[in-house]
Protein backbone atom coordinates (compact mmCIF):
# COMPACT_ATOMS: atom_id res chain seq x y z
CA UNK A 1 0.00 0.00 0.00
CA UNK A 2 1.38 3.81 -1.29
CA UNK A 3 2.36 5.61 1.87
CA UNK A 4 -0.05 8.64 2.54
CA UNK A 5 1.91 11.98 3.14
CA UNK A 6 1.05 14.12 5.94
CA UNK A 7 1.27 17.60 5.41
CA UNK A 8 0.88 20.47 7.98
CA UNK A 9 -0.42 24.12 8.21
CA UNK A 10 -0.52 26.22 10.75
CA UNK A 11 -2.97 29.24 10.68
CA UNK A 12 -1.07 32.33 12.55
CA UNK A 13 -3.67 34.23 13.96
CA UNK A 14 -2.61 37.73 15.76
CA UNK A 15 -5.24 40.60 15.94
CA UNK A 16 -8.23 39.63 14.21
CA UNK A 17 -5.82 38.48 11.29
CA UNK A 18 -4.87 34.90 9.63
CA UNK A 19 -1.34 34.85 7.72
CA UNK A 20 -1.42 33.60 4.55
CA UNK A 21 1.65 32.47 2.05
CA UNK A 22 1.86 32.72 -1.25
CA UNK A 23 3.67 30.05 -3.27
CA UNK A 24 6.69 30.14 -5.17
CA UNK A 25 6.59 26.51 -6.95
CA UNK A 26 6.15 24.37 -8.02
CA UNK A 27 4.98 26.12 -11.03
CA UNK A 28 1.51 24.84 -11.16
CA UNK A 29 0.93 25.81 -7.99
CA UNK A 30 3.07 29.21 -8.46
CA UNK A 31 1.11 32.56 -7.12
CA UNK A 32 -1.68 30.35 -5.19
CA UNK A 33 -2.28 30.85 -1.37
CA UNK A 34 -1.24 28.69 1.59
CA UNK A 35 -1.59 28.11 5.26
CA UNK A 36 2.60 28.04 6.01
CA UNK A 37 3.73 24.44 6.52
CA UNK A 38 4.76 21.43 4.38
CA UNK A 39 5.51 17.85 5.21
CA UNK A 40 5.87 15.79 8.16
CA UNK A 41 9.14 14.01 7.65
CA UNK A 42 9.48 10.15 8.95
CA UNK A 43 9.53 9.66 12.35
CA UNK A 44 8.49 13.33 13.27
CA UNK A 45 5.13 14.61 15.31
CA UNK A 46 2.81 16.56 13.42
CA UNK A 47 3.45 19.40 15.77
CA UNK A 48 7.23 19.46 15.76
CA UNK A 49 7.20 19.67 11.76
CA UNK A 50 4.73 22.33 12.09
CA UNK A 51 7.05 24.13 14.38
CA UNK A 52 10.23 23.30 11.89
CA UNK A 53 8.52 24.37 8.45
CA UNK A 54 7.30 28.02 9.81
CA UNK A 55 10.78 28.31 11.29
CA UNK A 56 12.02 27.60 7.35
CA UNK A 57 9.33 29.74 5.53
CA UNK A 58 8.94 32.38 8.10
CA UNK A 59 11.75 32.87 10.58
CA UNK A 60 9.82 32.53 13.50
CA UNK A 61 9.31 30.50 16.18
CA UNK A 62 5.05 29.82 16.37
CA UNK A 63 3.83 28.14 19.11
CA UNK A 64 0.57 25.53 18.11
CA UNK A 65 -2.76 26.10 20.15
CA UNK A 66 -5.45 23.58 19.08
CA UNK A 67 -6.00 21.66 15.93
CA UNK A 68 -8.77 22.64 13.91
CA UNK A 69 -10.63 20.63 11.49
CA UNK A 70 -10.10 17.10 10.10
CA UNK A 71 -7.83 15.38 7.94
CA UNK A 72 -8.44 17.27 4.01
CA UNK A 73 -7.17 14.42 1.27
CA UNK A 74 -5.60 15.85 -1.64
CA UNK A 75 -3.54 13.91 -4.51
CA UNK A 76 0.21 13.97 -4.25
CA UNK A 77 2.61 13.94 -6.85
CA UNK A 78 2.43 11.56 -10.18
CA UNK A 79 2.80 8.73 -8.48
CA UNK A 80 -0.76 7.76 -7.38
CA UNK A 81 0.31 8.03 -3.64
CA UNK A 82 -2.22 10.43 -1.44
CA UNK A 83 -1.86 13.34 0.89
CA UNK A 84 -3.84 14.70 3.84
CA UNK A 85 -3.24 18.33 5.15
CA UNK A 86 -3.56 19.28 9.08
CA UNK A 87 -3.73 22.43 10.28
CA UNK A 88 -3.62 23.64 13.32
CA UNK A 89 -4.46 27.14 15.44
CA UNK A 90 -1.20 28.98 16.30
CA UNK A 91 0.20 31.91 17.68
CA UNK A 92 3.09 34.21 17.26
CA UNK A 93 4.98 34.26 21.07
CA UNK A 94 5.88 37.69 22.12
CA UNK A 95 9.09 39.06 20.97
CA UNK A 96 9.07 36.71 17.74
CA UNK A 97 10.06 38.90 15.14
CA UNK A 98 8.03 39.45 11.79
CA UNK A 99 6.96 37.01 9.47
CA UNK A 100 9.36 37.29 6.74
CA UNK A 101 8.90 35.13 2.95
CA UNK A 102 11.58 33.36 2.91
CA UNK A 103 10.89 30.53 0.35
CA UNK A 104 7.32 32.12 -0.35
CA UNK A 105 6.34 34.86 -2.76
CA UNK A 106 4.95 36.73 -0.26
CA UNK A 107 2.71 36.97 2.69
CA UNK A 108 -0.30 38.90 3.92
CA UNK A 109 -2.71 38.97 7.20
CA UNK A 110 -6.25 38.41 6.22
CA UNK A 111 -8.76 39.43 8.13
CA UNK A 112 -12.72 38.50 7.89
CA UNK A 113 -13.52 41.06 5.15
CA UNK A 114 -10.70 39.81 3.10
CA UNK A 115 -10.03 36.25 3.95
CA UNK A 116 -11.87 34.48 0.79
CA UNK A 117 -9.87 37.00 -1.27
CA UNK A 118 -6.81 35.48 -2.43
CA UNK A 119 -6.68 32.04 -4.49
CA UNK A 120 -6.56 29.72 -1.89
CA UNK A 121 -5.11 26.37 -2.96
CA UNK A 122 -7.99 23.67 -2.79
CA UNK A 123 -6.60 21.47 0.17
CA UNK A 124 -6.70 24.70 2.48
CA UNK A 125 -10.08 25.70 1.61
CA UNK A 126 -11.83 23.41 4.09
CA UNK A 127 -10.11 25.38 7.13
CA UNK A 128 -11.07 28.99 6.39
CA UNK A 129 -14.43 28.33 7.82
CA UNK A 130 -12.56 26.79 11.05
CA UNK A 131 -10.47 29.70 10.96
CA UNK A 132 -12.88 32.69 10.72
CA UNK A 133 -14.23 32.31 14.57
CA UNK A 134 -10.88 33.06 15.59
CA UNK A 135 -10.81 36.39 13.84
CA UNK A 136 -14.03 37.72 15.36
CA UNK A 137 -12.21 37.47 18.89
N1 LIG B 1 -1.12 23.43 1.53
C1 LIG B 1 -1.37 22.75 0.41
N2 LIG B 1 -0.37 21.98 -0.12
C2 LIG B 1 -0.66 21.31 -1.25
C3 LIG B 1 -1.94 21.36 -1.87
N3 LIG B 1 -1.92 20.58 -2.97
C4 LIG B 1 -0.68 20.03 -3.06
O1 LIG B 1 -0.27 19.24 -3.91
N4 LIG B 1 0.10 20.47 -2.00
C5 LIG B 1 1.48 20.03 -1.79
C6 LIG B 1 2.58 20.97 -2.17
C7 LIG B 1 3.77 20.35 -1.45
O2 LIG B 1 4.26 19.23 -2.13
C8 LIG B 1 3.14 19.90 -0.15
C9 LIG B 1 3.34 20.91 0.90
O3 LIG B 1 4.57 20.67 1.49
P1 LIG B 1 5.80 21.69 1.41
O4 LIG B 1 5.30 23.08 1.50
O5 LIG B 1 6.83 21.19 2.40
O6 LIG B 1 6.30 21.45 -0.03
P2 LIG B 1 7.73 21.78 -0.62
O7 LIG B 1 7.48 22.35 -1.97
O8 LIG B 1 8.55 22.54 0.35
O9 LIG B 1 8.35 20.33 -0.73
P3 LIG B 1 8.62 19.51 -2.03
O10 LIG B 1 7.27 19.25 -2.64
O11 LIG B 1 9.49 20.40 -2.86
O12 LIG B 1 9.28 18.27 -1.51
O13 LIG B 1 1.74 19.73 -0.43
C10 LIG B 1 -2.95 22.18 -1.29
O14 LIG B 1 -4.08 22.27 -1.79
N5 LIG B 1 -2.63 22.85 -0.15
Amino acid sequence: MLHTQIVVGAAIVRDGAVLAAQRAHPPVMRGRWELPGGKVDPGESDTAALVRECEEELGVRIAPVRRIGGDVSFPARADGSAAVLRVWLAELPAGQPEPRALEHLSLRWLGVGTLSGVDWLPADVPFLTEVRPYLLG
